[in-house]
Order: structure tokens, then C-alpha cells, then sequence
């Protein structure tokens, strides 16, 4: 029996086309509802400390409005804890945050911040909110997310797709690839729910959804980016019978 493979649309790109004018087009609920009908399993948005794309005003109504599972991306601060206990999504993952980057660069140092995190999970945790780790797929990684009670991992998968992007497919590629397998696999034997996501694109997505000890993919700039030449319908639906393929393939 093949194990589903779930797909979280991260909205967040619809909300910074929006502020581009300040206005409420697109709006980001929209999108959520639209991902819903075509297929996504849960909703992702990353409400960042310097709110540069998905407000508070969104969260709220994400929270209040869409009937899919809501993962709340989150910084390991008091304020975005205090957001979450208030609006208690269905799952939390705490990501790093710098000011000055682009998009999210590395995971998050878990091994260097037990203390606090193993604080953040917990009372996250007596929430009911499902609290995922967004980690580089490295074992000391995982092992520290055991150690802070995290009962999920995300493997960030920006560096393989980076370096698709580099060789298509070539050696460095297959390098990633590898890293990815061999934390998934490490991560069930750890007892670690395990999710993947960071720039994962059509040309990307099947080695990673042909993993199976991965249950749940996040994908978000490259859907919306492909929704303004497709619609975001087409697009989520292609990615979704992309991520079928594969899990289908393995278990033929
Ligand atoms: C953690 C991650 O890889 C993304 O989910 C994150 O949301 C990226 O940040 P931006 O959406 O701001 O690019
Ligand atoms: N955690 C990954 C995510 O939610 C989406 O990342 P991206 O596809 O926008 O790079």
C-alpha cells in the first residue's frame, strides 16, 4: 500500500504580487480556495517578521476561512508563537528568518538552539498544533529535532534543486538527491514524521515524491509563478499527477 503523499500549496507569492500595489488583488484566500479545489491537501503560508508578503490580516483569515489543514511557517519567536497560540493552525513550522534574504536560505540550526526550541515545540505542541522543524537533510539535524520533541521534520530541498538548476540531473544533482534519501530514510528511523520543500519545480519534484518515507511536499513560488501562464488550477493539478507518477511507479 502506497503511502500518501500529501501536497501543501504555500500561498505566500500570491500575497507578494498583492503588495505590490497595496491593494487586494490577488488575494491569497483566493488562492488557497482555488489550491483547495484542485487538489491540495493543506494550505502553507510564512508570515515573516518583516510581513514582506503574507500579513496578519491573512493568517486570520486562513485560520477562520479555508477548510484545508493550515501550516503556519513561523520564525522561533515569542511574537510568532503568540500568533500561532492564538490562531492555533493545524501545524506550525518554524523556519529561520534573516532580514536581508531573498527567500529562506538555510534550515534551521536546531542542534545550536535546543534549549529554545525544545521550549517553542512544547508549548506549541500542548497547543495541538503540530510543530515541524525546517532542517537541512543532515542526521545531526535530525537527531537534535528527536532531542527537542519535534514529531516532525521538513528537509529543505533548495540545494538540490539549485544545483538541477546547475546540471540537470548531473553529479552534483544526484548529490543532493542523496542527501535528501538518505535523511528521509534516517528520519523514519528516528520515529520523525518526514515533509520536503524549497523550490521544487515540475522538472524537480519526482525523484523527491519517489521518496517514500516522505509524506508531504510544500510547494509554493514555482505553482504561482506557473499560475500566471496556466492558471493556478492547471498547475497545482499537474503537480499533484506529477507526485502520483511517482508514488505509483515505486510501488508498481
Ligand atoms: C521555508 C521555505 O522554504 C518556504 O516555505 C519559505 O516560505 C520561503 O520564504 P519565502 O516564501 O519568503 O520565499
Ligand atoms: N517549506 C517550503 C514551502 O512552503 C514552499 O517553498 P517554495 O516552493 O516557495 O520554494
Amino acid at each position: 500500500m502506497a503511502r500518501t503523499l500529501r501536497l501543501g500549496v504555500n500561498i505566500d507569492h500570491v500575497a507578494t504580487i498583492r503588495n505590490a500595489r497595496g491593494g487586494p488583488h490577488p488575494d491569497p484566500v483566493r488562492a488557497a480556495r482555488l489550491a483547495a479545489q484542485a487538489g491540495a491537501d493543506g494550505i502553507t503560508a510564512h508570515l515573516r517578521e518583516d510581513r514582506r508578503h503574507i500579513s496578519d490580516a491573512d493568517i486570520e483569515r486562513l485560520a477562520d476561512e479555508i477548510s484545508l489543514p493550515l501550516n503556519l511557517e513561523m520564525a522561533a519567536t515569542d511574537e510568532m508563537a503568540a500568533i500561532a497560540l492564538r490562531h492555533r493552525p493545524h501545524a506550525a513550522c518554524i523556519v529561520p528568518e534573516k532580514r536581508e534574504e531573498r527567500t529562506t536560505e538555510g534550515g534551521l540550526d536546531v542542534v545550536g538552539n535546543r534549549k529554545a526550541l525544545r521550549d517553542l515545540v512544547a508549548r506549541l505542541g500542548e497547543a495541538g498544533i503540530r510543530v515541524s522543524l525546517f532542517i537541512e537533510p543532515e542526521a545531526r539535524q535530525l537527531e537534535a529535532a528527536v532531542a527537542v520533541g519535534a514529531p516532525v521534520v521538513e528537509l529543505h530541498t533548495g540545494a538540490y534543486c539549485e544545483a538541477y538548476f546547475g546540471d540537470y540531473g548531473g553529479s552534483e544533482t544526484q548529490r543532493e538527491l542523496r542527501r535528501i534519501v538518505t535523511a528521509a530514510a534516517e528520519a523514519e528511523r528516528l520515529g520523525l514524521e518526514c515533509h520536503a520543500g524549497h523550490g521544487l519545480t515540475f522538472d524537480t519534484v519526482t525523484p523527491v515524491a519517489e521518496i517514500e518515507t516522505i509524506v508531504e511536499l510544500n510547494i509554493g513560488h514555482f505553482l504561482i509563478g506557473e499560475a500566471i501562464f496556466s492558471g493556478l488550477d492547471s498547475a497545482v493539478k499537474r503537480m499533484r499527477a506529477l507526485m502520483d507518477d511517482a508514488r505509483a511507479a515505486r510501488t508498481a
